[in-house]
């Protein structure tokens, strides 16, 4: 058994898809949703896995990266295309980065999902292997 907490963050930003078809090659926005997942099997002595506040720091680090840019600009999406699934990635790998700093060992990012409508998402998430070999 593991414990599992999320925060929630939204951003805009434009996008290309490159050689994609049907019009998302086109210059267009989105007002993107980041849900990020963090796990872990031991609570500190106050009873928190990770306090909601070092992710959503960690995360806003990340996301004002993105805010109000067109993603095609940005230096890791310049040859990668911006795809929800790139953006999972992304998002992903800086939030646990963020999250090193803290040296917290107990916890770590399980999970990024990036919604560009209510309907679609993508995520990138730790294999349960790995996720299962966390510090205790
Ligand atoms: N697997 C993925 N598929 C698609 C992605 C993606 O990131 N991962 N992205 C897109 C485009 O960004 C595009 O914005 C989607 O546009 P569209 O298909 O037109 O869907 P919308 O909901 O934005 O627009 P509607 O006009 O409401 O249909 C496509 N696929
Ligand atoms: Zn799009």
């Amino acid at each position: 058994m593991a414990f599992e907490i999320k925060v929630r963050k939204t951003f805009s930003a434009s996008h290309q898809l490159r050689h994609a078809s049907g019009g998302c090659e086109r210059l267009h926005g989105h007002n993107w949703v980041c849900l990020v997942y963090v796990c872990g099997d031991t609570l500190d002595r106050n009873g928190l896995l990770v306090d909601f506040r070092d992710i959503q720091a960690a995360l806003t680090g990340v996301i004002d990266e993105l805010e109000h840019t067109h993603l095609n600009d940005l230096a890791p999406f310049r040859i990668l295309n911006p795809t929800a699934e790139n953006l999972a990635k992304h998002v992903f790998e800086g939030v646990q980065k963020g999250l090193d700093e803290n040296r917290n060992n107990r916890a770590r990012v399980s999970r990024v999902e990036i919604f560009e409508t209510e309907d679609c998402s993508a995520a990138y998430f730790l294999p349960q292997e790995a996720a299962s070999g966390i510090a205790t």
